[in-house]
């Protein structure tokens, strides 16, 4: 097994971190290495808990795992800069048929979830990547009473921020991670 994950996140508060985490952990169960990277505050407002991503790792991972917190409905401004600066990779095609899915924390239940991870899919299709969700054969799925959607894991974090991931929420990111790490092996076979 070569290669590795990535599962590259922004977070302010911690919540998308954790998540980012527990994503690792199925990566990890699924025999492939999670590189778990983050992008940096455009102003220095926080530290990081992971190294910061460099455009390399981004051009040579075998999958991607992209996680952002919720802000007015949509991706973290860092994070859409971030993709605003992958224009070369871009050109030269480099994450072309890498599997890949997107994961979220918002505030409260209905406060965007779903609508920001479709639109952090969007510059993953534009890079050419295959998206990958989480199937309704995982139970969590149908009896989480917080965050886990079919388009990726997800945390409900609450009114002030502070709340753990629930036992659902945790199973379904790992799932994710397994699953994740399972197409970029089979996937990779068919590029080189
Ligand atoms: C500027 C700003 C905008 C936000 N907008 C939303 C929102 O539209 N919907 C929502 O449910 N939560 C919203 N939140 C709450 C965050 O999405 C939530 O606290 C998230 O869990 C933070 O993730 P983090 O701990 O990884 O930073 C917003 C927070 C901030 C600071």
């Amino acid at each position: 097994m070569t290669g590795y994950v990535l599962i590259l996140y922004y977070s302010r508060h911690g919540a998308v971190a954790a998540l980012a985490d527990k994503i690792a952990i199925g990566v990890q169960q699924a025999g492939v290495e999670a590189r778990v990277r983050c992008i940096p505050p455009l102003d220095n407002s926080h530290a990081c808990k992971h190294a910061i991503v460099s455009q390399q790792e981004l051009a040579q991972c075998d999958g991607l795992a992209f996680g952002s917190p919720v802000r007015f409905g949509n991706m973290v401004a860092d994070a859409k800069a971030f993709w605003d600066s992958t224009t070369s990779l871009w050109l030269k095609g480099e994450l072309i048929d890498k599997p890949a899915g997107v994961f979220t924390s918002s505030g409260s239940m209905h406060g965007g979830n779903e609508a920001t991870l479709l639109s952090m899919s969007l510059p993953l299709l534009h890079h050419g990547m295959l998206l990958t969700g989480i199937p309704y054969s995982e139970p969590e799925l149908h009896q989480t009473q917080s965050g886990g959607t079919p388009y990726g894991p997800s945390h409900v974090s609450g009114h002030h921020a502070d709340s753990k991931l629930s036992i659902d929420e945790q199973r379904l990111a790992i799932s994710f991670g397994k699953r994740l790490a399972s197409l970029s092996q089979q996937l990779k076979q068919h590029r080189v």
